[in-house]
């Protein structure tokens, strides 16, 4: 399992606003390493009151993600409960969630930092998939930029994907329809039968997310008109690069069978790098 961390080791700081069911904080735990005081930055994510019955399910995505370890999947440090509130600690990671940054960074980030990304996301998923361990909450929201990469200086952008947070399975059905695009179209219909290609089809809503500026897809379509969306087999508005454009709907196949593995992901992404030496010049390819 994880750590159970003492109400008396964290310090809340301030508030970063909200996860779907929780409020995050800055904040910092305190450790005693060889008789010293340590102190480590963390964020702090606190359950909603209103989902104070999910418990199980929030700490149990803290649990899948301290029970593997791996680059680009974030740290927890373990959950600590406390009268009624229920905090899950976390690394703090630098920049923040991806979506906020990309929208903030307006258009101004290169196709090749992009793809970078896109890359480190694929071979995450790669790993889950291979440990057979289904997400369930893929989208730009839950990648968090530990580094930012500046072509300028050669470093890249480094990310790290979030917990899954609590599942569909467990909230009902209003808050899978307001996760469309973003949940496969299976779970909708079958949380509980849901397998890995569910995360293939987020990927693919992920992808569209990056390359076009953080903006989330079907905003201010209301529950009844995204059911729809899927009803009607609908896709996402298609990027102008038709392979990235081909790579999404791949993705976002309405028969799980249909989806890339992630190896089939990986390779389609080296070749869309490969695609265009127009690329290494920054083209702005991600035009819709
Ligand atoms: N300005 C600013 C700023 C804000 C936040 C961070 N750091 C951080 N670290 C984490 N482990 C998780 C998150 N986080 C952000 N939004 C969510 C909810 C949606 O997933 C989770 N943010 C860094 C800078």
């Amino acid at each position: 399992q994880f750590q159970m961390i003492r109400h008396e080791d964290l310090r809340l700081e301030e508030s970063l606003g909200r996860g779907s069911f929780t409020r995050i904080f800055k904040g910092s735990k305190t450790d005693i390493r060889e008789g010293e005081r340590q102190n480590t930055d963390v964020l702090l994510k606190v359950l909603d009151g209103s989902y104070k019955n999910c418990w199980e399910s929030f700490f149990e995505a803290a649990s899948l993600m301290s029970q593997i370890s791996h680059k680009h999947l974030l740290l927890v440090y373990g959950i600590s409960v406390h009268r009624s509130e229920n905090i899950m600690v976390q690394e703090f990671v630098k920049y923040g969630a991806l979506d906020l940054f990309l929208r903030k960074k307006q258009g101004s980030v290169p196709v090749s930092w992009k793809l970078d990304v896109a890359k480190q996301l694929a071979c995450v998923l790669n790993f889950l998939e291979e440990k057979k361990i289904v997400h369930g909450n893929i989208s730009a929201k839950n990648l968090l930029l530990a580094r930012e990469g500046d072509s300028s200086i050669g470093t890249s952008p480094f990310i790290k994907l979030s917990d899954p947070g609590i599942s569909v399975a467990v909230t009902g059905r209003d808050v899978a329809l307001d996760r469309i695009p973003w949940v496969a179209p299976e779970v909708l219909e079958a949380p509980e039968t849901w397998g890995m290609e569910c995360d293939k089809w987020s990927f693919g809503t992920t992808l569209w997310e990056i390359f076009n500026g953080g903006k989330a897809p079907l905003q201010g379509l209301d529950p009844q008109q995204k059911l729809m969306f899927y009803e009607n087999h609908e896709q996402l508005p298609s990027p102008k690069w038709t392979e990235l454009a081909d790579l999404i709907g791949r993705c976002m196949e309405y028969d799980p069978a249909l989806r890339p593995s992630s190896r089939g992901i990986i390779r389609q992404l080296n070749s869309l790098i490969t695609s265009d030496p127009g690329l290494s010049a920054h083209a702005d390819k991600d035009s819709f």
